[in-house]
C-alpha cells in the first residue's frame, strides 16, 4: 500500500454475529486514513477475557457484528499528513481504547482510560459513526495518540499481552505507590492479567504470593512464573495462615466471588484491585475493611504512557509473557479453552500468518 492517505479499505476480520459468541470471517470497510491516523497491517492479537465477556454479551451492551481484540501489534502500512511520529514499517501496538475528549480532567492529567467519552476498539462508535472493529482482524486505522512503538528487544508476538494485561497490572502497581521493593502482593485468578501481575510484581522486588482456585498450576507459578508462595482459596487452613500478611491483592477472578477471604489476607492499610470484569454486585461487610483502614479499589487499563513505560519495563527487566501462538482458524477453539481456564497463560493469534484475506 503506498503513501497517499485517501481510499477506504475493504478488510476481514473475525466477527461474533450474537451473544453465542461464535466468530466467524466477516468483510468490512475501514475509513480513509485521517490526517491524525495511522494504517496498521495486524501482525499478531492477544486474547484477552473481556473478549468473552463482550463477545458473549455478558455486560448487556454488545453490538454486532463484533469484531473483538484489544492487544494488537502490527506494522505501520500509510500514515496521514500530520503524523510524524510513525513511519510505513514500524511495528506498533494498539490497546483497548481509541478515543477520548482530549478536554476533561482525565484526558488533561494523561489518563484518557478514564475519560468518559472514550472510545473502545471495538464494540463502539467511532466518531464518524462507524462501529469500531478490533484487532482480529488483518487491519485497523487508529488516531496516532492511541498508538505505541514497540521498542527494539520485544518480539511482536511477547509484546501483544503487554498491552492490556500487562499495563492492567502496571498502572495500579504505579498509581497506588505499589512499586517499592520488599512488599507483599497476592495475584488472585492465575490466567493472562494474573501471570503478568506475578512477573511485573517480582521484577519490582515484591514477594508475591499466588490465590488460585485450584493447586494444579502451582508447580508452574512457583517455578516458572517465580511466585514465592502459592494459596489455595479453597484451603480455609491455608488462607487463615496467610491472614493479615499482604500490602495488596490483584484480583483478576472473572466471575462473581466473595471478597472477604481476600480482604482477611490484607495488612493494614492494605488494597484490595479489582481487575475483574463483573456485572452483578460484589459484597462484603463493612468491618472487613474498617478493622484495618482496607480499601477495595478498581483501576482500568492503563493510559498510553503508562503502555509505553510498560513496554520499556519488560524490555529493561527481560521479562516475557508466557503464550500460545495459534491461527485464525483456531480462534473459536482458543475462546472456549479461554472460558474453561485452559491456557498457560494468554493466547495470541497470528493474524498475519493466517491468511484470512482468503477466508472470507
Ligand atoms: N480492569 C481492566 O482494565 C481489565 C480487566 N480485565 C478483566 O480481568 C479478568 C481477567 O482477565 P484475564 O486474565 O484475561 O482472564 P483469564 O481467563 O486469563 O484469567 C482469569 C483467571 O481467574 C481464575 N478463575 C477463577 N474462577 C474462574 C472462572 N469461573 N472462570 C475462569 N477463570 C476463573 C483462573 O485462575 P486460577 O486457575 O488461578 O483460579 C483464571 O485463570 C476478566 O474479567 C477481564 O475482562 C482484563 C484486562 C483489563
Ligand atoms: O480488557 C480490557 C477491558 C476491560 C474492561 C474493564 C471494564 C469494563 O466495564 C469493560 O467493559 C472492559
Ligand atoms: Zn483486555
Ligand atoms: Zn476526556
Amino acid at each position: 500500500m503506498g503513501s497517499i492517505a485517501s481510499e477506504e479499505r475493504t478488510v476481514t476480520g473475525w466477527a461474533a454475529r450474537d451473544a453465542d459468541g461464535h466468530l466467524s470471517p466477516y468483510t468490512y470497510t475501514l475509513r480513509k486514513t485521517g490526517p491524525e491516523d495511522v494504517l496498521v497491517k495486524v501482525l499478531y492479537c492477544g486474547i484477552c477475557h473481556t473478549d468473552i465477556h463482550q463477545a458473549k454479551n455478558h455486560l448487556g451492551a454488545s453490538k454486532y457484528p463484533m469484531v473483538p481484540g484489544h492487544e494488537v501489534v502490527g506494522e505501520v502500512v500509510e500514515v496521514g499528513g500530520e503524523v510524524s511520529k510513525y513511519s510505513a514499517g514500524d511495528v506498533v501496538g494498539v490497546g483497548v481504547i481509541v478515543g477520548c475528549c482530549r478536554e476533561c480532567r482525565p484526558c488533561k492529567a494523561s489518563v484518557e482510560q478514564y475519560c468518559n467519552k472514550r472510545i473502545w476498539s471495538y464494540n463502539d462508535v467511532y466518531t464518524d459513526g462507524r462501529p469500531t472493529q478490533g484487532g482480529f482482524s488483518s487491519a485497523m486505522v487508529v488516531d496516532q495518540k492511541f498508538v505505541v512503538r514497540i521498542p527494539a528487544g520485544l518480539a511482536p508476538e511477547q509484546a501483544a499481552p503487554l498491552l492490556c494485561a500487562g499495563v492492567t497490572v502496571y498502572s495500579p502497581l504505579k498509581h497506588f505507590g505499589l512499586m517499592s521493593p520488599g512488599l507483599r502482593g497476592g495475584i488472585l485468578g492465575l490466567g493472562g492479567v494474573g501471570h503478568m501481575g506475578v512477573k511485573v510484581a517480582k521484577s519490582m522486588g515484591h514477594h508475591v504470593t499466588v490465590i488460585s482456585s485450584s493447586g494444579k498450576k502451582r508447580a508452574e507459578a512457583m517455578d516458572d512464573l517465580g511466585a514465592d508462595a502459592y494459596l489455595v482459596s479453597s484451603d480455609a487452613d491455608q488462607m487463615a495462615a496467610a491472614a493479615d500478611s499482604l500490602d495488596y491483592v490483584i484480583d483478576t477472578v472473572p466471575v462473581k466471588h466473595p471478597l472477604e477471604p481476600y480482604l482477611s489476607l490484607l495488612k493494614m492499610d492494605g488494597k484490595l484491585v479489582l481487575m475483574g470484569v463483573i456485572g452483578e454486585p460484589l459484597s462484603f461487610v463493612s468491618p472487613m475493611v474498617m478493622l484495618g483502614r482496607k480499601s477495595i479499589t478498581g483501576s482500568f487499563i492503563g493510559s498510553m504512557e503508562e503502555t509505553e513505560e510498560v513496554l520499556k519495563f519488560c524490555v529493561e527487566k527481560g521479562l516475557t509473557s508466557q503464550i500460545e501462538v495459534v491461527k485464525m482458524d483456531y480462534l473459536n477453539e482458543a475462546l472456549e479453552r479461554l472460558e474453561r481456564n485452559d491456557v498457560r497463560y494468554r493466547f495470541v493469534v497470528d493474524v498475519a500468518g493466517s491468511k484470512i484475506e482468503d477466508a472470507a
